[in-house]
């Protein structure tokens, strides 16, 4: 059975920028536009010539290679022709493949926003749309508030969206602007659309995400016969944000209902790269990717629970809805209070530390997870503190050295010019093969001094721990009050490039703080002995 295509509009650009606290730079265009088109996006909306200065030197500077670029306007306003508007003069300026028009579709929007009549709305749609067309453009026109203007008044809204298609528009597509239309509504008012003479194959459908739906209209819009699908990467997008195209692909290419009857420019192989653009993308916002993201999130293959992991590691199907390397995900199952056998085993084997299922020594690091955990230590997070902990009960880790003591200051004071300063200091004393050495540092905060000093001299192992470094610092506040626990979580790297979590839990923030670093570095000190198992730590 040959298979309908459903074409990709990617608004993360326009409709993306609008979303509070994401403001684009050219660069950044320039980037997140070769993100999209490398990976196969139909169109790419570029955002709105003329609007704003960043827009207008984007498209001077940007083209696709493989997606229409289109670029974002508004009609001609009323009183002027197409041809002495200046915005439509910008959108034609803009030289891109194609042009989408954003047009009043409900009457109250025409009387309210634009003060004009309904009549003169859609000659403004006419016209613009001609001239697009005119200028060997392809044209498409956003419906604004099309469902909302339809329940207010049907003719008008339907007169719309039947001006823009018979004066040119390849695609007219249906925005829920305002994001509280229900699915049930869109499936019926896009058949209604087609039964009024747009075809299906010309309809495309924008969905905002105000009632956590615009995946679902988006769906409902496509079961009801529309053709193109407006998203954005990551959902951004006004308000709740856009449909979003990271949840829809895979949706549409792996859930039978759909890939039986229809297909995008994604393919398989396209597919295996999802994950990785979710998280270019988020990396080019300078935000932590969503954990619980469907599809490309880091929990989103991943199962602390017991029953869940013992089930999964004998058969993936029997908690996965897909195999998570088809949209370039990993499987994980992790340690935690949560946990069962399976879960430990399967964390160590990891770790190349093959143990049985009988071994007492696992019941008993099973059992000190769990307690640990119930003061508040999150082993899920701290791999290598967990590595750590397993070889110490399942096997030995050398007594490379031993802290004797440490102490930290922190002290507001006036320096020699006068000005006001606070100062934190640190002094370790470290017994290496019998040997007490003490190191002194200074350092930006009590945290950051004890770190140096305790890294200052490890005597004979000190080469060896030249390359490690503090990539990130998290506290967690457990229970408030006076009697606070305070959990730490340290990630490390080195020159290798590997990156690796410990954890440390007290009453006392630096004692939490000395208990992950001195983590990190013996987990440094083991990694570079390639001790079992360790180096596999991520
Ligand atoms: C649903 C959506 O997401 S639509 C996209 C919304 N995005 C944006 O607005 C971001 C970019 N916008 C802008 O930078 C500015 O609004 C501009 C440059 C487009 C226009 O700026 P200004 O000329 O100063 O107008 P302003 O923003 O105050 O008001 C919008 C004007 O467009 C008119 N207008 C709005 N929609 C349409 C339309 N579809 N067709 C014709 N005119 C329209 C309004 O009636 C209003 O006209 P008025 O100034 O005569 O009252
Ligand atoms: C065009 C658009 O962004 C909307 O109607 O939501």
């Amino acid at each position: 059975m040959t298979r309908e295509r459903i074409y990709l509009f990617d608004t993360t650009l326009r409709d993306g920028q609008q979303t509070p606290g994401i403001d684009f730079s050219v660069e950044d265009k320039i980037a997140i536009t070769t993100l999209l088109d490398d990976f196969g996006m139909d169109y790419v909306e570029g955002g709105y010539p003329g609007a704003n200065p960043t827009d207008t030197e984007f498209f001077k500077r940007k083209r696709t290679k493989k997606a229409s670029f289109v670029a974002f306007g508004m009609t001609k306003r009323a009183g002027v022709s197409a041809s002495n508007d200046p915005g439509l003069a910008a959108l034609l300026e803009a030289n891109t493949d194609a042009i989408c028009l954003v047009a009043k579709s409900w009457d109250y929007h025409v009387a309210v926003a634009l003060g004009c009549s309904n009549e003169e709305n859609l000659d403004n749609i006419r016209a613009s749309v001609a001239a697009v067309v005119g200028a060997g453009r392809e044209a498409m026109v956003d419906c604004e508030h099309f469902f909302d203007g339809y329940k207010a008044n049907r003719a008008y809204a339907l007169a719309c969206a039947q001006t823009a298609f018979e004066a040119g528009a390849r695609w007219i597509v249906l925005c829920d602007t305002n994001g509280g239309t229900q699915p049930h509504e869109v499936r019926e008012i896009v058949s209604a659309v087609i039964a009024a003479g747009v075809p299906g194959a010309s309809l495309g459908i924008h969905a905002h995400n105000d009632t956590g739906q615009a995946i679902a209209n988006s769906l409902a819009a496509v079961e009801a016969g529309v053709r193109q699908i407006q998203g954005t990467l990551n959902g951004i997008g006004e308000r709740c944000g856009n449909a979003n195209l990271v949840t829809l692909i895979p949706t549409l290419a792996l859930k039978e209902i759909y890939s039986s009857r229809f297909e995008t420019a994604i393919d398989s192989d396209r597919l295996q790269e999802l994950t990785k653009l979710s998280h270019a993308f988020d990396e080019l916002l300078n935000r932590s990717p969503d954990m619980q993201a469907p599809y490309v999130g880091a929990s989103a293959f991943a199962t602390k629970a017991g029953i869940h992991a013992s089930a999964l590691l004998k058969d993936p199907r029997t908690y996965e809805h897909i195999a998570p390397e088809s949209v370039g995900n990993l499987r994980k199952v992790m340690v935690s209070d949560q946990g069962g056998k399976a879960n430990f085993i399967n964390a160590l084997k990891r770790r190349g530390i093959v143990v049985g299922k009988d071994d007492p020594k696992l019941d008993k690091l099973i059992a000190i997870v769990k307690e640990r955990e119930a003061t508040g230590y999150a082993y899920e997070g701290a791999d290598a503190s967990f590595a750590l902990l397993a070889s110490r009960i399942l096997g030995t880790v050398p007594d490379f050295f031993h802290v004797e003591s440490f102490r930290v200051m922190v002290e507001r004071r006036f320096d020699a010019n006068g000005h006001l300063k606070t100062v934190s200091e640190a002094v370790v004393r470290v017994v290496v093969d019998g040997e007490t050495m003490m190191s002194v540092a200074e350092g930006h905060g009590p945290v950051n001094a004890l770190d140096l000093a305790l890294r200052k001299d490890l005597g004979k192992y000190q080469s060896e721990i030249e390359d490690l470094e503090l990539a990130d610092y998290k506290v967690r506040i457990l229970n408030g009050g006076t009697e606070a626990i305070t959990r730490v979580l340290i990630e490390s790297t080195d020159g290798t490039g590997a990156r690796w979590w410990t954890v440390g839990v007290s009453d006392n923030i630096i004692d939490a703080s000395f208990q992950a670093l001195m983590d990190s570095i013996i987990f440094k000190l083991l990694k570079n002995r390639d001790h079992v198992g360790l180096i596999a730590a991520e």
